[in-house]
């Protein structure tokens, strides 16, 4: 004979876990929790125990119930006798009216009869209330019994237990509670039992979800997810279905720095190709537009900027053939163009050049060209493959030449798609109209739309009620690469979500339904970003061959080094992959980037704005911040040999606001400022930043209360301060206080 489990043995003796745990603490055994084994003397113990307790228990109960015999028969006659009572007036009243009703009203109007018999009702529930009054003629105990027998009625009618629980890992009590017909309540209360304490809300992970139906003596099966929610499979299915090929239009998407002339661009395109059958039509904003050049379509996604791009691929949509880079030649390549660039790379769509406002005196394209050389953008008089157009967006000049560029490229790329299979795409945007209910403008893909199409789009579902394009033209039919504009869905899908036309609306509504349930399950679970704690894992799993890092630092030389270095390590056979790198503080695109690269981003003497931390802490974007080079090399590399070990996690405490000065002779500079944010203690180590980069790192000297020296100073409360060794504190520096706590082995 083995060991048992405790939750075994109390399914066996129909003890609950926790009577038995205290049972075997009672006897000494060594016992923690429902999961515990007892040795087969153990065991024994504990089974004579609960047998002999149950006799004792049958005998005792046995003797009350011969106890409680009478008056428990003598209420139960009461009640009975009431409950007649009771019934007898109502059906000598109901007799009385029906006798009289019936005779009078018989087939006559409805409403008759259904006014008489709420006057009626009105006089029965009069009498009936009457007669209630005599229940406080009843003894108390009659009356507990009465109560007690109405309110385990209920209980009888507890449907039975389902054979199979049929779950997904993530339920909570509640959902589980309706699949196997109990309570949310009671199940809460069973997984107490076998130690698990959770509230109804609570998502439950597999072993806890088996775990509670073996308690409940029934069988668990994991929901096998073969369904036709899987719209990701069958947009995969479709674009490698190869059957029949006809070359579509590219989709482009413009880029580039603020100011550069995006929008200016997208305008001119947008006025100044409108084909003679369409100039009727008002141009709404959709979000792309479809325009020809010497008879054939480029689809332009009319959504600048890389935020939208970067939403879009975060999403799991790249969408976009070719990218547009915008760079205004009169001001050359600025941050964001290296962002634009990194975006695009890391989507992998080839880049056109449009230099622009060439019309601009200062304009100087040539210089242009030479910066984005250090790019890996090369002319090709320059032995590069770049296109490079020089434009005015202003003056529509070369804007042609641009538009051929796009065709070219789009050629090479022999861009195709099967027109003769269900519809299947992207959303661009989507809202809510007031008068239309919820509007999506779409990517068609593949396959072709058409009205009255049964469509799933990301977790929403319905039939394509009207569709038009971006001239407010209604189709009938829409082909891939075409931007439409459709109603009918059951609510607003996201930007991002992809679409896939069903063969009925039946199946659709399944699909559109299951996936709803599952995006709440999957905001319920825990995002999988990639982070260095689980790095190794996703490394050992064969999910990556490349570790994606973003490289954020104060200094140019910083960066350099850091990337230098980072591409050095190689872990088996996996790259750093350096997906963007620049100077300045850790903002939102980076984590945008991040999220949709899966990287980890490296800040080194750095900070992230406020905005950035939110936005990382609610994708789970891993930020890691270093002052020194080597430290952020030694955990990257250790991350991917699977060898961090954190003893101690840096924790910020609270940051104090630099608002005055004061020169003391003996003891230096003197910060007096504001604790904007957690406590600052006396034996904090602190760091000085300004505009985001950190100063100096060093400790606190004192701390102070108005005169007084300080322990610790709170949010909201004004202090003064020196550091050690270190005077050249400014007004508008922020100091942040942090500690190391050890971090408990896993
Ligand atoms: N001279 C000249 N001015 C231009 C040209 N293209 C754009 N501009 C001007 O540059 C300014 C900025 O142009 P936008 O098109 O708004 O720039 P953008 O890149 O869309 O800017 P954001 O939307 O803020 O990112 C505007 O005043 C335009 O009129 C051009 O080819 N020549």
């Amino acid at each position: 004979m083995g060991k048992k489990r405790i939750y075994e043995l109390s399914k066996e003796i129909k003890v609950e876990s926790k009577k038995i745990i205290d049972e075997a603490n009672k006897k000494g055994f060594n016992v923690k929790n429902h999961m515990s084994t007892l040795d087969p003397h153990e065991e024994k113990a504990i089974r004579d125990a609960f047998s002999s307790k149950k006799k004792n228990n049958s005998q005792a109960s046995n003797n009350k119930q011969n106890k409680n015999k009478k008056p428990n028969n003598n209420s139960n006659h009461n009640v009975k006798n009431n409950h007649s009572d009771n019934n007898n007036h109502s059906n000598n009243h109901g007799n009385n009216n029906n006798h009289g009703g019936n005779n009078n009203h018989r087939n006559n109007d409805s409403s008759n009869n259904f006014k008489k018999g709420k006057k009626n009702k009105k006089k029965f529930n009069k009498r009936n209330n009457r007669h209630n009054r005599f229940a406080g003629m009843y003894t108390k105990n009659q009356r507990i019994r009465q109560n007690h027998k109405q309110k385990k009625a209920p209980e009888r009618k507890e449907r039975p237990l389902p054979e199979t629980l049929v779950y997904t890992v993530g339920m909570n009590a509640q959902e589980i509670g309706k699949i196997i017909h109990r309570e949310p309540a009671e199940i809460v209360k069973k997984l107490f039992m076998l130690g698990i304490m959770v509230n109804q809300n609570i998502s439950l992970d597999k072993d806890t979800i088996e775990l509670l139906a073996e308690d409940y003596g029934i069988k668990a099966e994991e929901k096998q997810e073969v369904n036709v929610s899987d719209i990701d499979k069958f947009f995969e299915e479709e674009e490698e279905n190869t059957d029949y090929q006809e070359s579509r239009a590219p989709v482009v998407t413009i880029m580039g720095h603020v100011d550069h002339g995006k929008t200016t661009l997208l305008d001119y395109l947008r006025n100044s190709h409108i084909t003679a059958g369409e100039a009727g039509g008002i141009t709404q904003a959709i979000g792309a537009y479809q325009l020809k050049r010497n008879g054939k379509t480029i689809t332009f996604l009319d959504t600048p900027g890389h935020a939208a791009f970067t939403a879009m691929r975060a999403r799991g949509a790249d969408i976009t053939d070719i990218t547009v880079l915008v760079v205004a030649a009169d001001d050359g390549v600025m941050p964001q163009t290296v962002e634009a660039i990194d975006h695009a790379k890391a989507a992998k769509t080839p880049i056109i050049v449009a230099i622009n406002k060439i019309d601009k005196p200062g304009a100087n394209p040539n210089h242009v060209i030479e910066q984005l050389a250090n790019y890996e953008l090369i002319p090709e008089d320059w032995g590069g493959d770049t296109i490079f157009v020089e434009i005015s967006a202003k003056m529509g000049t070369n804007v042609d030449e641009l538009l051929d560029m796009i065709l070219l490229q789009s050629d090479v790329m022999e861009l195709q798609a099967n027109p003769k299979q269900h519809a299947a795409g992207s959303v661009i945007e989507a809202r809510l109209d007031r008068g239309r209910g919820p509007v999506a403008t779409l990517l068609v893909q593949q396959g072709t739309m058409h009205v009255g199409d049964p469509i799933v789009v990301g977790d929403t579902f319905g039939r394509v009620r009207t569709m038009n394009n971006e001239k407010g033209i209604e189709l009938d039919a829409a082909k891939p690469s075409t931007p439409i504009e459709i109603t009918g869905l059951n609510d607003v899908p996201e930007a991002g979500d992809r679409f896939v036309v069903f063969d009925d609306e039946k199946t659709a509504r399944a699909a559109g339904e299951e996936r709803a349930k599952e995006a709440q399950m999957e905001e319920r679970k825990k995002n999988n970003s990639v982070t260095l704690d689980n790095l190794f894992e996703s490394l050992k799993e064969g999910e990556m061959k490349e570790v994606a890092v973003i490289i954020k630092a104060d200094v140019q030389g910083s960066v350099e080094a850091l990337s230098g270095s980072l591409k050095k390590i190689d872990v088996e056979g996996v790259k750093v992959n350096i997906v963007h790198s620049s100077v300045g503080a850790i903002n939102e695109s980076d984590v945008a980037l991040a999220e949709a690269s899966n990287a980890i981003i490296l800040g080194f003497n750095v900070r992230a704005t406020s905005q950035a931390k939110d936005q990382a802490d609610a994708d789970n974007v891993d930020i890691r911040l270093h002052q020194v080079i080597y430290d952020a090399i030694d955990e990257v590399e250790s991350a991917m040999k699977g060898l961090l070990a954190p003893k101690y996690k840096e924790v910020v405490t609270g940051e104090v606001e630099v608002r005055q000065l004061y020169k003391a002779s003996k003891v230096g500079t003197i910060a007096g400022g504001m604790v904007t944010n957690g406590v600052v203690k006396k034996d904090s180590k602190v760091r000085l930043i300004r505009d985001n980069v950190v100063i100096y790192t060093g400790e606190l000297n004192s701390l102070k209360r108005f005169k007084d020296d300080a322990k610790e100073v709170k949010q909201g409360f004004e202090c003064g301060l020196t550091i050690e060794n270190y005077n050249d504190i400014k007004e508008g520096d922020v100091i942040e206080a942090y500690e190391m706590k050890e971090v408990p082995a896993e």
